[in-house]
């Protein structure tokens, strides 16, 4: 009894005082980083941050405060005006125990995976102000470490010393496909071929800017998943994280 008691304490210690790592999963649009990430995260109890949820939700506001014009272009001046207006945090859904995004204290997870916000999200991240306001916050969620974030720039800019860094990629008719199959399982109508278009035209966009643009870090692990199941990259990022771990001890 006595030795079980210690030995058990001894695995506690071991976890609460196990180093934390930042984990940075970088990657072309739908290719599964958020899946992969939030399944990281839970399972080993990090924090869990979109940061495209971020930037969608910069997008939303955009839409709904006038800020594009009719040609779809961006009012700059008038977004760089409003930047501190935007206020974007995540809470914990108590039933499906999902990271919620809301944008000044309302929950707009669904609205800001619309492809309407998907259409415009792309111009909107590419404006330095934007970016430069997000960044900072996002470091900030990374300071105590022990967090997982996914988007496009977070090993190349955001975090540059992330202990683990994954860069993600599928074809982009695979990217479509998984898309298409989840919007249509939520009994969404969507075409297979504006799905697509948005896909390509967004990473054209994201590869392209002139600040922090798409590209592997080249400490990143390169993950093309186009075969795989989500079980399987499941699979292999946690043996990633296990190397990571041990390599930062
Ligand atoms: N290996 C896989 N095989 C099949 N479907 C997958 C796989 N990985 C993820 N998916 C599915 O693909 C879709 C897109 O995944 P996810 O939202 O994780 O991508 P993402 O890279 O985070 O996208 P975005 O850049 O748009 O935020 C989801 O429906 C998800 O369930
Ligand atoms: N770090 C990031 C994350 C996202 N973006 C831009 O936001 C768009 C939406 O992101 P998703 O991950 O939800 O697809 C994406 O297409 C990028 O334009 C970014 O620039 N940097």
């Amino acid at each position: 009894m006595q030795v079980r008691k210690k030995s058990l304490s001894l695995r506690l210690k071991q976890t609460l005082f196990m180093k934390k790592i930042i984990i940075a999963i970088d990657g072309f649009s739908s290719c599964g980083k958020s899946t992969m990430a939030k399944d990281l995260a839970r399972e080993i109890g990090y924090i869990y941050i979109d940061s495209g949820a971020m930037y969608r939700a910069v997008t939303l506001y955009c839409m709904e405060h006038g800020l594009f014009n009719a040609d779809g272009s961006i009012r700059e001046k008038d977004l760089q005006d409003q930047m501190d207006d935007i206020h974007i945090s995540f809470r914990l859904d108590a039933d499906s125990q999902r990271p919620q995004t809301y944008l000044n204290d309302v929950c707009v997870e669904d609205r800001i995976r619309s492809l309407e916000v998907s259409s415009h999200v792309s111009p909107v991240a590419a404006l330095g102000f934007v970016r430069q306001a997000l960044v900072r916050q996002q470091q900030a969620m990374g300071k105590e470490k022990g967090i997982v974030m996914d988007g496009r720039d977070i090993g190349t800019a955001v975090f540059l010393d992330a202990e683990l860094k994954i860069f993600v990629t599928a074809s982009a008719e695979i990217r479509a496909r998984r898309r298409y199959d989840e919007l249509k399982a939520k009994g969404q109508e969507a075409s297979f071929e504006d799905i697509l278009h948005n896909v390509e035209e967004r990473d054209r966009i994201d590869q392209t800017r002139e600040v922090s643009p798409l590209r592997k870090a080249d400490d990143a692990i390169l993950l093309d998943n186009s075969l795989m199941s989500i079980a399987e990259q499941k699979e292999w990022l946690k043996e990633q994280f296990e190397k990571a771990i041990h390599a930062s001890r």
